[in-house]
């Protein structure tokens, strides 16, 4: 057979596949549809919906990944699913979901990643602007990063837990591709200006110490206001990630210059609704404990004890007194479990205040 008939044969497959494929694609939004319904019908009394069910998504993407036996990676499996989940759920109920601004920035991707292309992203200026935003039931959820695997944490957020009464839904983790970017205009040889935010800048410090010793680097509020502010001027560059790079139509200069390959980021999903446990979960908690010695083992021992992970440990000053700190954990396992349970009552007998910010799905993808 020629390779024109070969090609015609092959493409009369796919349509057959694709009409198939849309048919059963159809038959989940009707289901959704359902679900829907269901869910409105049965409720009580002053009682509102429950239509995003991370829970539950958490379980379709494992369980798709589980049975895939590809050519299609796992990852790009899921990618797909997350997509029609995303879509079904828009049928059900359209999210709006705040994240750290502008338009273009890694928060945007993370809020993608994480709820699909179906939700209403609502850029904020600051990162307290998305809380306050959450609380004020303006928006379903908000996405702030918390911390950068090369650059620790991210305090504005730790600080914002404080002031707010808010639930921990979910978890993302992106990893974090840095490029050169430039303008149409921009003369290559002749940058003396490289913008980006200074998490960035830091996470490619050696890279600009190699290729660009003496340029003046400049911290502005976002990646995204690097790559907007090149746009119009010839003489300088920004380092940011694909979505800045694809929304100003800026061109590589270099790719992929950060200093560790495996540079990622996490991100929290903040709202106002507890998830209930998957199996598969973490916990964060704030607690402040007496300024005593001793105060940080007696913190840790119970987790010790009762055998649970702990993921991560950061300490800020508390803002109630001098001298005086908060500690931010985050441990495997979902606060329903007797075991957590065991190990947050002991914390609790010695802590000058605990809060359960929230227990989520393990980020999946
Ligand atoms: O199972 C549900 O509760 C649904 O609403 C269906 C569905 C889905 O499309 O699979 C949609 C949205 C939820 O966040 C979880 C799952």
């Amino acid at each position: 057979m020629s390779e024109a008939d070969q090609l015609k044969a092959l493409r009369v497959r796919i349509d057959s596949l694709d009409e198939r494929i849309l048919d059963l694609i159809s038959e989940r939004a009707r289901c959704a549809q359902e679900v829907a319904r269901v869910k409105t019908e049965h409720l009580g009394e002053g009682e509102t919906a429950v239509f995003y069910r991370p829970e539950r998504e958490a379980w379709v993407l494992k369980h798709i990944m589980d049975l895939n036996k590809g050519p299609l990676g796992n990852e790009e499996v899921a990618r797909l699913f997350r997509e029609i989940m995303s879509s079904c759920l828009a049928l059900e109920q359209p999210l709006t979901v705040s994240f750290l601004g502008p338009e273009g920035t890694f928060t945007q991707a993370a809020a993608l990643k994480h709820f699909g292309q179906a939700v209403i992203s609502k850029p904020m200026a600051a990162i307290d602007e998305v809380f306050r935003e959450v609380v004020a039931g303006a928006v379903n959820f908000g996405v702030v990063p918390v911390e950068n695997s090369t650059e620790g944490a991210v305090n504005h957020t730790l600080d914002s837990f404080l002031e707010h009464d808010i639930v921990i839904c979910g978890e993302v983790e992106l990893r974090i591709h840095h490029h050169l970017l430039v303008g149409d205009t921009t003369k290559t040889d002749h940058i003396t200006r490289i913008y980006s935010h200074a998490q960035s800048l830091a996470q490619c410090r050696k890279w600009l110490d190699a290729h660009y010793p003496n340029v003046e680097r400049v911290p502005v509020a976002s990646n995204a206001d690097a790559a907007k502010r090149v746009k119009s001027e010839w003489n300088s560059a920004a380092i940011a990630g694909d979505m800045a790079a694809q929304l100003y139509g800026l061109s590589k200069l270099a790719e992929k210059i950060e200093d560790r390959p495996d540079n990622s980021t996490r991100f929290f999903v903040i709202g106002s609704q507890e998830v209930p446990p998957t199996g598969d979960d973490k916990t964060s908690i704030i607690v402040s404990m007496r300024n005593k010695p001793g105060a940080l083992h007696d913190l840790l021992m119970p987790f010790h004890q009762n055998g649970i992970d702990l993921t991560r440990i950061e300490t800020r000053p508390s803002r109630s007194g001098k001298w005086t700190y908060v500690f931010f954990i985050d441990f495997v396992g979902h606060h329903q479990n007797p075991l957590v349970k065991d190990v947050l009552e002991k914390i609790a007998c010695d802590a000058v205040a605990l809060k359960v910010l929230g227990s989520y799905p393990k980020a999946v993808l």
